[in-house]
């Protein structure tokens, strides 16, 4: 009856007549007797009741303030701002860094470094032999000594030098350099070539045509390797070497290809491209070419320019070899393949680009599965971090860095390296210690910052002295100039950086053959995508008998079982770590970290660690709260990082799989109080609520996800 309708309206519902009565609805569709039911008891209808929930969560958080933290219970928060004390509904409870963490199950070290050994380099020069004795030719050899202050040759460097120069069947032989990292594989290579021209003693310049084409698998790389070919073949200003690298303007290198070189070095696809497209460089190396040399091989394959390097060489294969021109060169095009490791992709290129190779090789064992091992001087850490206490670690694990680097101040500058899984993840980590307040200066667009006075992020930054603190981002996103001119400053001393404490936050675009001076510390906060970019990564410090060390962060479970994995490549053994006792206890005891939102004049109160520890990350926490590209970026950086996770090998799928992450806790280590969705809930709640199509569950959309993720070029996530 429709005059029932009528009738319940006019009830008033409020009312207390001492027993709750509930009214009675009949007739009429159900939905409309449901909708009048809920007006009776004052409920709204679900889906507003959600949004509604949503958004006073949202409002919530915006305010909720930390009270002090305790270990071992939940951090309950309160509303503490007066300002913004009535919007706020109730208590929250914020998960506290040190409950609900998976436990640890490595206790003891299976593989310890005996410290009170001396591990004498195992990559440095050799005292016995020189460069004489191996046969490089007396102008070189007068070079490297008083212009690069390179004395005596290494291990790998007399393997090389003895074959291709001395020995007679070495001549004309395709070559597999392997060695250790930084024992001086470019030298190794480049050295017998210059040293072959030299000692033809005919007039060679410029325009006599190239002779070797070296390809690099980064930017970087060959950019580096140009700088040493540059500096070798100033003792001989007539031959001249010429870069050929994407992200570089095309017209300029066909300039300098037209005016002539003797040597090409680049990357796979721009060589390609000139290939096809410059008639200037096919004239180039038409009769003269006599060797190609693919650095870092392993990675060439790695990264997908299998294609490319097939083009490149069937392109150089068809360029005439004119053995009369100069007989003293081989009468063929050697092939010298270089890498520090040497499994799957080196054995793809030997198929590709090695006719019957010689193997030279400074390894122990010989046999195929041989490995190459860490420098016996690099001193390797390790430490299980649960997902949640990932950043702070880091920041104590840069703390610690950072104090060594003041105790020993010198006019000495100290490097770190710090390898994450992807370009969002490093634009999220430097965002995180580089702009935490507005203590900095940027030097270098926005991809170098020199930290000021006042700046608080590292807990051994003291408000009224300089931080010395220069932060760095590397990753394959940037573009070519600020990518070139962040890594010159990051390995050049100048005015702004010398002495001082320089952190690079970088993905694996940084891992291959790079030189950069004095790096003492590598950190790999995210564990590295083979054990081969574990070497590479690590292979940054402790270079050419130089002392380093290195850290690598896992997660408790199954990670663990990673370093059965890599043991075979740390024969000396490595330093186990605690987290709370080696890394956050030094940094964060006899100091107090002053919370974000409140201008609090230091009062000499100390606290425990463990309140400073959480107080940094709440810190973190209400920044992405408040700061709305801070929040994007962070959300990013988890997103990505979870999809990056993915693209492990499926060898090492046992120690990384995506299906075990805590994805709730992992976010917390990026800031995040909940994964993502959640926390975009109000508006996706909103959003979705018009829509009809179910919701995809969270994880099962990481999952998915991630299988695109490894669908599409891992170069995405490593560079
Ligand atoms: N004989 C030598 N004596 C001293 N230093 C050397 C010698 N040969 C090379 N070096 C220096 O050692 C460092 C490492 O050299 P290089 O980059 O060629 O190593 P690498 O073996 O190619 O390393 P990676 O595998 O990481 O690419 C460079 O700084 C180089 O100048």
């Amino acid at each position: 009856m429709s005059d029932d309708d009528g009738m319940l309206l006019n009830f008033d519902t409020n009312a207390d007549f001492g027993e709750k009565t509930v009214a009675k609805v009949t007739g009429g569709r159900w939905k409309d007797r449901r909708r009048l039911k809920m007006m009776v008891t004052g409920q709204q209808p679900n889906k507003k009741r959600k949004i509604e929930k949503a958004r006073e969560n949202d409002r919530e958080r915006q305010e909720i303030v930390p009270r002090e933290a305790s270990v071992g219970k939940n951090v309950e928060v309160e509303a503490k701002n007066a300002r913004t004390a009535p919007l706020v509904a109730g208590p929250q409870v914020v998960s506290s860094l040190f409950t609900s963490n998976r436990e640890i199950s490595t206790s003891s070290n299976d593989n310890a470094r005996d410290e009170s050994a001396v591990h004498k380099p195992s990559n440095a020069p050799l005292f016995k032999d020189t460069f004489e004795s191996v046969g490089v030719q007396e102008l070189l050899v007068n070079h490297l000594k008083e212009k690069m202050r390179i004395q005596k040759p290494t291990s790998i460097q007399k393997l090389v030098f003895s074959y291709l120069l001395l020995a007679d069947e070495g001549r004309d032989k395709d070559l597999f350099i392997n060695a250790q990292t930084g024992s001086g594989k470019t030298l190794a290579y480049f050295l017998p070539i210059l040293s072959r021209i030299l000692q033809m003693n005919v007039r060679v310049d410029r325009k006599s045509g190239c002779f070797a084409l070296i390809v690099a698998p980064t930017r970087e790389l060959a950019s580096q390797i140009y700088s040493v070919i540059s500096m070798l073949t100033n003792c001989c200003h007539y031959l001249v070497p010429c870069l050929l690298i994407g992200g570089e303007r095309k017209k300029s290198e066909k300039a300098r290809l037209r005016k002539g070189c003797n040597f090409i070095i680049g990357t796979p696809g721009r060589i390609l491209d000139h290939l096809q497209n410059t008639q200037v460089i096919r004239e180039q190396l038409s009769h003269t070419l006599r060797y190609i040399v693919l650095d870092e091989g392993d990675k060439l394959m790695e990264l997908g320019f299998e294609e490319t390097i097939r083009d490149i060489l069937n392109i150089l294969h068809q360029v005439p070899v004119s053995t009369e021109r100069y007989p003293q060169l081989p009468s063929r095009i050697v092939h010298v393949l270089c890498s520090a490791t040497m499994q799957n992709g080196a054995a793809k290129l030997g198929d590709v680009a090695l006719n019957d190779y010689k193997l030279l090789s400074t390894r122990k064992k010989k046999h195929d599965d041989a490995i190459n091992e860490a420098p016996d001087q690099l001193l390797q850490r390790v430490v299980v971090v649960p997902p949640k206490l990932r950043l702070v670690t880091l920041a104590g694990g840069l703390d610690e860095i950072h104090r060594k680097h003041k105790q020993t101040k010198s006019s000495q500058t100290s490097r770190t390296m710090v390898f994450l899984s992807c370009s969002d993840s490093v634009e999220f980590h430097y965002e995180t210690f580089s702009s935490n307040d507005a203590y900095h200066r940027n030097l270098v667009g926005e991809s170098v910052r020199l930290m000021d006075k006042g700046n608080s992020i590292l807990p051994s930054f003291l408000s009224d002295t300089d931080p010395d603190v220069v932060f760095y981002k590397l990753h394959g996103s940037l573009s070519q100039p600020i990518r070139t001119s962040t890594l010159e400053s990051f390995s050049k001393d100048s005015a702004s950086t010398k002495g001082k404490h320089l952190i690079m936050f970088c993905t694996d675009v940084a891992s291959r053959g790079l030189d950069l001076p004095h790096v003492g510390t590598v950190l790999e906060v995210d564990p590295p995508f083979s054990t081969e970019d574990h070497l590479h990564r690590i292979g940054r410090t402790a270079r050419a008998g130089q002392s380093g060390e290195a850290l690598l962060f896992l997660l408790p479970g199954e990670e663990e079982g990673y370093l059965g994995k890599i043991k075979p490549y740390h024969p000396k053994g490595w330093k186990l770590l605690k987290y709370d006792e080696d890394l956050l206890k030094p940094a964060f005891q006899e100091t107090s970290v002053r919370r974000s939102d409140r201008n609090d004049k230091p009062d000499g109160t100390i606290h425990d660690w463990d309140t400073n520890a959480t107080t940094w990350h709440l810190n973190v926490e209400r920044r992405v709260l408040e700061d709305s590209t801070f929040k994007s970026l962070a959300i990013k950086a988890f997103t990505s990082h979870v999809r990056a996770y993915a693209t492990h090998i499926s060898d090492e799928k046992a120690f990384f799989n995506i299906k075990l992450l805590h994805l709730g806790h992992l976010a917390k280590s990026f800031g995040l109080r909940e994964r993502p969705k959640g926390i975009g809930a109000q508006n996706s709640s909103e959003k979705d609520s018009s829509k009809k199509t179910p919701k995809e569950n969270t994880k099962n959309k990481m999952f998915r996800l991630a299988r695109m993720a490894v669908k599409e070029s891992a170069s995405e996530f490593n560079y």
